[in-house]
């Protein structure tokens, strides 16, 4: 595998912080530059970032100068990441697709964009064949394009694996209820007021966060279309053509913000399509032998499993659990029937790893690995 050099934006913020040390040891991504706001611009990344993290800062990235987000300051770097304020991402990934880049984000913006793939990695990465219908929209204005891929919401990333594993087995599932309890680092640092959170509960997250996950899993979970036009149920449309298939899946969350530093817990139940619906102890079956392409390609960050599925009455608990395979796998447990859906379970899913950086990790690693990534040819 040859080296990729990469780049990170929103280098000094809790997910910049995760791409950083993710890659400071990685195998073949090698870390260039990092780019932040002008708050940081000009400065020694180790001098200017309000690093939280519990390893040291990577020698790699210690001596970097911030760079300002923008192409030209990103000479000879092929990927980015971007862990941007959801405020400026918008336009500065763009412009980074513009200069010829392959653009991994965290932020929501472009992720209803229906020529972007939404990719969970432990579930949909064969929607990255959506990318080169993607760039042939951009041939004449950006002739040097590269691509956008978004991970999802942290939230929708831990529950669409499970769901996912029972979708591949079982066939469609027609419904979900969610109730998060998602941790404070998830509004990123210093997030939720210690005086607000201490001792409490909240009920509602800001941004639109039930939403997303409602929204969001749809197009996970959905599939790519026919791109010559034919008529497909709930297909979202750009320039007439049908790009993504959106599951039929009707989702309804609440999200909570809980005092856990990291970890999101969600409590799910599910009702299938098909009747009977599968039994407590096939559903159980079907979580425990899960796996997904991000392993088959053998990823270097993807998890060994991609499911960890928990017989203890008292687990997934984001203490003992968020850890385990480096935050790379979703912990589930408590997989018994539900007297009114069918089935339910809870499930644990490291929000600032398997949640943020990592996806964006291995959705690179498989864009790789499937051969979209090539040297550029513009600004670099
Ligand atoms: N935290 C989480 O669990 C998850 C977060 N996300 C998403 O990832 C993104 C980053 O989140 P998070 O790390 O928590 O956020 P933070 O607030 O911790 O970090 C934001 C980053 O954006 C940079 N930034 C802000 N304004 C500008 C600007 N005008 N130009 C360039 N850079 C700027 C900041 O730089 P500076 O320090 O210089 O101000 C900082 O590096 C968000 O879009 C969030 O929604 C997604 C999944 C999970
Ligand atoms: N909003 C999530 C973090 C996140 O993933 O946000 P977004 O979907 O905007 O990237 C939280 O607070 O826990």
């Amino acid at each position: 595998m040859r080296t990729i050099n990469v780049g990170v934006l929103g280098a000094t913020g809790t997910v910049g912080q995760r791409f950083i040390l993710l890659l400071g040891t990685h195998p073949y991504f090698r870390l260039h530059a990092l780019g932040a706001s002008a708050r940081s611009v000009g400065h020694r990344y180790s001098d200017i970032t309000a690093w939280k993290q519990t390893q040291p800062i990577p020698v790699i990235a210690k001596d970097l100068i911030v760079q300002p987000c923008s192409p030209e300051h990103f000479k000879d770097v092929e990927i980015v990441f971007s862990g941007l304020d959801a405020e400026v991402a918008g336009g500065i990934e763009l412009a980074f697709r513009h200069a010829g880049f392959a653009v991994f984000s965290n932020a929501k913006n472009h992720r209803r964009d229906p020529t972007v793939p939404l990719i969970v990695p432990l579930v949909n990465t064969s929607h990255l064949a959506i990318l080169p219908y993607q760039q042939s929209l951009l041939l004449d204005s950006h002739p040097n394009h590269g691509f956008i891929v978004t991970n999802a919401n942290c939230a929708a990333t831990g529950c669409a694996v499970p769901l996912a594993a029972l979708q591949r087995a079982f066939g469609p599932i027609e419904s979900a209820m969610i109730t998060t309890m998602q941790a404070i680092s998830g509004a990123g640092y210093p997030g939720v007021p210690s005086m607000d959170i201490f001792d409490n509960v909240i009920p509602y997250i800001g941004g639109g966060e039930e939403d997303k996950l409602e929204w969001e899993l749809s197009k996970i979970l959905g599939d790519i279309g026919d791109q010559d036009g034919k008529v497909i149920e709930l297909a979202v449309e750009s320039n007439n053509v049908k790009l993504f298939v959106l599951s039929g899946i009707r989702v309804s969350a609440a999200c909570n913000r809980v005092p856990v530093l990291e970890g999101h817990t969600e409590c799910v139940s599910v009702r299938f399509a098909r009747r009977p619906a599968p039994k407590v102890e096939d559903v159980i079956k079907v979580l425990k032998s899960y796996t997904c392409e991000a392993q088959s390609l053998k990823c270097p960050s993807a998890p060994k499993h991609a499911l960890i599925v928990h017989d203890e009455q008292d687990r997934p608990q984001p203490r003992l659990d968020r850890d385990v395979q480096s935050g790379a796998g979703v912990s589930v447990g408590r997989v018994r029937e539900c007297k009114v859906m069918d089935i339910k379970f809870v499930l644990m899913a490291n929000n600032v790893a398997i949640g943020a950086a990592t996806s964006s990790l291995i959705n690179a690693e498989v864009a790789v690995e499937k051969g979209y990534i090539h040297p550029p040819t513009s600004v670099n």
